[in-house]
């Protein structure tokens, strides 16, 4: 079983394409950290924001993006699930819902990747009925999908051409979000 994963991570790797570097992920990090910081790395600004990391897909991003925050924020996760070990969306799964802390809240929701639009669409519409005040949606990677999405990141990092991608926190089938750059597979492995 475990060579089974082993060998099908290998091949997987084998077929893709490295689309961005780690330098070139690194960088964009620091852009979006730059971002929130002049927003709320103010002298006169008393805003306690909560950051909130969208679990799994967010880890990575989230770990390399608080550090580089300089302003007094707490932190918090919410787990939210769409494609299992699949390339194509279904539906909407919860498993960590929002708690109550957001009420009142400006939230500041980090994920890596907005595809279809659809799991931010929920996150902020469950955000906002929680009585939430703002939702800042920040986002690693938008994808240009060639249509409409229900909802639109307020801070991305890159955009990337519509290909399945892993690293950087994103999987395929549950491989490869280890890897420090983005790479695009091969769908139908
Ligand atoms: O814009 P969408 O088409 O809705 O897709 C984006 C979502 O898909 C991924 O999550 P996934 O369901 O794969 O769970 P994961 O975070 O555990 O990888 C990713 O982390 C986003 O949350
Ligand atoms: O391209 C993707 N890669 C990994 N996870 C994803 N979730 C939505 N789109 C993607």
């Amino acid at each position: 079983m475990q060579d089974f994963h082993h060998n099908r991570a290998r091949a997987l790797l084998a077929d893709a394409e490295e689309l961005f570097s780690k330098q070139d992920v690194d960088h964009a990090v620091t852009q979006m950290a730059g971002t929130l910081n002049a927003r709320f790395d103010q002298p006169d600004s008393e805003e306690f924001p909560l950051v909130l990391g969208v679990m799994g897909g967010a880890v990575v991003f989230t770990g390399n993006l608080l550090p580089q925050l300089t302003f007094p924020l707490e932190f918090d996760y919410i787990h939210v699930s769409r494609y299992g070990d699949e390339d194509r969306g279904g539906e909407v799964v919860w498993k960590v819902v929002p708690r109550s802390n957001v009420s009142g809240r400006t939230v500041i929701v980090l994920d890596d990747i907005l595809d279809e639009g659809e799991t931010l669409a929920h996150v902020k519409q469950r955000l906002l009925d929680m009585g939430a005040r703002e939702v800042i949606l920040a986002v690693f990677a938008d994808k240009v999908i060639g249509k409409a999405k229900p909802v639109k990141a307020d801070i991305v990092g890159i955009t990337i051409p519509n290909r399945f991608v892993v690293g950087f926190g994103m999987d395929a089938y549950g491989y490869w979000r280890n890897l420090p750059g983005l790479w695009a597979i091969k769908t139908g492995n």
